[in-house]
């Protein structure tokens, strides 16, 4: 009904603010885009689901996520495929899970800071009832 629809632009507001402060983080400017296949031919050997923020703006104007467990998932890919994918001793990789801890970090402290758990309760029960 209505009601449920201004429920779902709310989560697609608080969404698109969470992903847009991420974006414009410098730490996270790696994350911005999605790793170019041109540049790492056999990323898609390695990693079976890729994401970054840009392809989560994209998916939250699709209407894809109906709660924020949903969008989290997405989230965590992120950081877990740049860990996944950079796993050894030299500088670069560090540096780059260094980055990637700090995105988990991050996200989770945000959602813990500003999403009313309220409210996530009411996009959990429409998402049961559809
Ligand atoms: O995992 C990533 C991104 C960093 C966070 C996501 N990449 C895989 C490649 C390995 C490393 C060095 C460059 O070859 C650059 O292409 C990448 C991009 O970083």
């Amino acid at each position: 009904e209505e009601q449920e629809e201004d429920v779902l632009r709310e989560l697609r507001l608080f969404l698109r603010n969470v992903t847009e402060r991420l974006a414009l983080d410098r730490r996270f400017k790696a994350f911005t885009k999605p790793v170019d296949i041109e540049e790492v031919p056999d990323y898609l050997m390695v990693i079976k689901k890729p994401m970054d923020l840009s392809t989560l703006m994209t998916n939250i104007d699709e209407h894809k996520y109906v709660t924020v467990s949903e969008f989290m998932s997405d989230a965590d890919l992120i950081w877990q495929n740049a860990l996944e994918y950079n796993p050894d001793s030299d500088p670069m990789d560090r540096h780059i899970r260094h980055r990637a801890c700090a995105l988990k970090d991050t996200v989770r402290a945000i959602i813990r800071d500003e999403l009313d758990e309220d409210f996530e309760r009411v996009c959990e029960e429409i998402k049961e009832s559809r």
